[in-house]
Order: C-alpha cells, then structure tokens, then sequence
C-alpha cells in the first residue's frame, strides 16, 4: 500500500498530453487554447468615440468658445471626413466611430443644448460644463499595440477569451484534442438503469456519476457493461486497448473478493499495475496501471463513494494534466466543524461548500452510513483531504477540496 501522494505522482509520471486539433471559434468555448494569439492590428484600432455626442477641438473651448457650428455626421462604420473639423465648427458623433481629425474632445449629448438656426444646427455647452482634451476617447492601440500578445497558450477558452480570439480574428482555433475515456462497470449483481432489479440486485449508477463528472470537464465517455467474467472483462479490456481511448476508466472487482478480477486481468492483458491500494478512505483499493501503447487504466472501487472520491483525486488531475492548461488553482476550505479520523489513511470527506458571511469558503461535512451510502452525497461538492499525519481536525483549519464539478475550479 503506497500514500496518496505517491500514488498520485505515479499518475501524473505517466505524463498524459493529448495533443492538438483545430475547430471552429464558436465550438472552441470551454477548451484549453494551445496557441499564441498576436494582436493583428492596434486596439482598439482607431480612436473610438465613446459617448453618442459631438466631438470639438478642446483648444476652441479654451479660447472661450462654448457653440459649435454642426459640420457633418459621423456614425459606427464610417469612414472620417477627409478635411479636419473647424474651430468653431463640431461633428455629431456616436459611440463606436472614428474621432474625427482636427478634435480631440467628445462632449455627451446630454450636456449639450441644441440650436435650430436658420444656417443649421448649433451645440451649446450647458454653462456647468469644462471639456478636457481626450474625454470620453478610447485611444487607438491603448488596450493592445499590433503586434503584441493578446493570449498565451494554455488559457482556458472562457467567454471573455473568446471575445478576445474573434477580435484578432481568430476563426479556427488551435486548442487541446479531448480525451477518448471508456466506463467499464464490472459486477454480476448490476442491471441497467431502465430494468427492474431482483432483490438482489442493484442499479449501476457508478458509471453515470463518473460520466457526470467527466462531462463537466468537457469530457464525453462512452459507457460498456460487463458481468464478473473473466473472458468477458479479459475480451473487453483487449478490444479497448486496441481502440481509440487515451484511458479506460474501470469500477469494482479491484479488492480481495473471489469475483474481484481487474488487477488479474489488467496484468493478463499485458498492461503494468503502477500501483494497488492506496493509503486513504474510501477508495483503498484502488488500481492505477498503463499498456505499451502508452494507454492508462483506473480501476476505481465499487463503492459509489470511494469511486468518486478516487475519481476527483486522480483521473481528474490527469485529464487536467494532459490537456496542458495552465496549472488550476486548488481550491481550500474551513472545516465548518470538528472531525476526529484516528487510521493512518489520508481522509476523503465528502463536504457541502458554502461561502459564509466573512468571504471564507467553508467546508460541511456530510456523514452517511459509510461508502457505500450515495444517497449521503447528493448535496457534496467536493472531498476535503485530511492529511493520515493527523487525527484530530479542528473547526477553522483550511484543507484542500477536490471538486465533484468542473464549473468550481477550472484553470
Ligand atoms: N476482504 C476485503 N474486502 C474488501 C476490502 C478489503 O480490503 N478486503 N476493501 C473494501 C473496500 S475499502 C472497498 S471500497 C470495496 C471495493 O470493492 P471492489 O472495487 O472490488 O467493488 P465490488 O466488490 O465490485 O463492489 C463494491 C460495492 O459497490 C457496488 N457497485 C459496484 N459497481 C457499482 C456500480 N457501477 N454502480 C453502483 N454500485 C456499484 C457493489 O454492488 C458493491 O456493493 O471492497 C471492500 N471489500
Ligand atoms: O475504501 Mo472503501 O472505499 O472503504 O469503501
């Protein structure tokens, strides 16, 4: 039996990178970008009027003038006048068009007054009104100069990022390949969903709760079943190998039970065991081993609790890893109570997150009878680790958490 932290290094040693592929911007949310984005032209790209108004000559104003002759129109998308405006004269401008050459002032509408004459439109300034020279102007190349670098690689493509790559004009974007992840639920006494169970049998619902988690990562599976047969798990495991997966996903059959077939059958398919059983609760004894083709395998526990707990803790990261984002912040919580864990065995406690008055995240354990209880975990968020070093945990200490959901703590 190795600790976690060991048994974590091993998974990450096997050093996972998916590689690239290119799509299309609007299929590109959520992704981890894996180029270098350069700003084609300044930004913004001219200097932007930002206010719908009129656009003077600050230096007219200084020499006591405060009406202004209306000279032309200027809207969003249109090209500037080829003459400079006079100084007595302004233009009529709104928000998004290029300022007009010979001003350098845009003053908002409402702190004008417009006047009808009988040789056009005058702008008087209100009597409390003092333009400065560059107000309400977005000056050209002032949030990014040509040429400079707008996005590095290994951001992840949020909402905000996306509107950076369509304004350098970024149409397909080079971003890191998903990873291809089979279930495997091994278990004689498990029956699709849709089927009614004997007495002693139960619902598979393991391979719904990986796929979940999964998912929000962005990371699609494909789910297959398989009585605790040795041919059958033996056939399965050989085609996936052969297949189009980075990593195969396994839960149950990996403790000391006659029909506990993984490990045998991991080996028997020429795969390596990097590790079995890990000094932590639940999920002790999980599998960890690869095949030559650079393929890895996770043999989850059965326990609906142990296999998610195993899952946040290292598929998870190793999905993360191999995507090649930049590093996630890790996320830390207050126990909101007490907790007293006497085994040498690093602590997975499933616990509710909530953000109390102060803005300190606080971690609310949930008990329920053991990890076989999924029921308990409905509300969980997360598993805080409490290190084996320690047995006696106080109200207040701030752990890690390990997120049951993507949306919590993405890079
Ligand atoms: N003699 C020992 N017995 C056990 C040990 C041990 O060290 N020595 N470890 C215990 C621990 S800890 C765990 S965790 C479990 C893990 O067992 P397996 O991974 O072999 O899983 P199974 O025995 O196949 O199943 C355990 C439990 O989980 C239920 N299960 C399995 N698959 C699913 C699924 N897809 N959906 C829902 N529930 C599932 C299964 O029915 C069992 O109740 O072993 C202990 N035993
Ligand atoms: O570790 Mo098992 O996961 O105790 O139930």
């Amino acid at each position: 039996m190795i600790a976690v932290n060991e048994a974590f290094d091993r998974v990450m040693n096997t050093s996972p990178d998916f590689g690239k592929e290119v799509v299309p911007l609007q299929e590109s949310a959520g992704r981890v970008l894996r180029q270098q984005v350069l700003a084609d032209r300044d930004l913004p790209p001219f200097n932007r009027v930002c206010m719908d108004g009129i656009a003077i000559d600050s230096r007219s104003f200084l020499q006591g003038k405060r009406k202004f002759y209306r000279q032309g129109f200027l809207g969003a998308g249109e090209a500037p006048p080829g003459q400079a405006t006079g100084p007595d004269a302004c233009m009529e401008v709104m928000t998004g068009s290029v300022l007009p050459p010979g001003t350098d002032a845009v003053i908002p509408y409402e702190q004008l007054e417009a006047l009808s004459e009988e040789d056009g439109t005058w702008y008087q300034l209100k009597a409390s009104i003092f333009p400065e020279a560059g107000q309400h102007i977005h000056s050209q190349g002032s949030d990014a100069a040509k040429g400079s670098v707008l996005l590095e690689e290994g951001v992840r493509i949020t909402s905000p990022v996306i509107a950076v790559l369509a304004s350098a004009g970024v149409s397909m974007v080079k971003v890191s390949r998903m990873p291809r992840v089979s279930i495997v639920c091994s278990g004689d006494e498990l029956v699709p969903v849709s089927e009614e169970p004997l007495p002693e049998q139960i619902r598979q619902s393991n391979g719904y709760a990986i796929s979940a988690l999964l998912r929000s990562y962005g990371v699609s599976c494909r789910i297959h079943y398989v009585r605790d047969h040795p041919g059958q798990i033996g056939a399965l495991l050989r085609e996936l190998k052969e297949g189009p997966d980075d990593c195969l996903i396994s839960t149950g059959g990996v403790s000391a039970g006659r029909k506990d077939l993984i490990p045998g059958l991991l080996k028997e398919t020429k795969g390596s065991v990097l590790f079995h059983k890990v000094a932590q609760r639940p999920g002790k004894p999980l599998l960890f081993g690869c095949w030559e083709n650079g393929k890895v395998f996770f043999g989850l526990p059965g326990n609906p609790v142990s296999c998610m707990a195993a899952c946040c803790r290292y598929v998870i990261p190793w999905i993360l890893e191999g995507l090649k984002g930049k590093q996630a912040a890790s996320l830390h919580a207050r126990l909101s109570e007490p907790v007293n864990f006497s085994p040498k065995l690093t602590c997975f406690l499933p616990v509710r997150l909530v953000c109390d008055d102060g803005g300190m995240l606080r971690a609310y354990p949930l008990r329920g009878q053991g990890s076989g209880d999924l029921v308990s975990m409905q509300l969980a968020e997360g598993f805080i680790e409490l290190p084996a070093e320690k047995e006696l945990f106080s109200e207040g200490e701030a752990y890690r958490v390990w997120p049951l959901d993507g949306s919590l703590i993405l890079p």
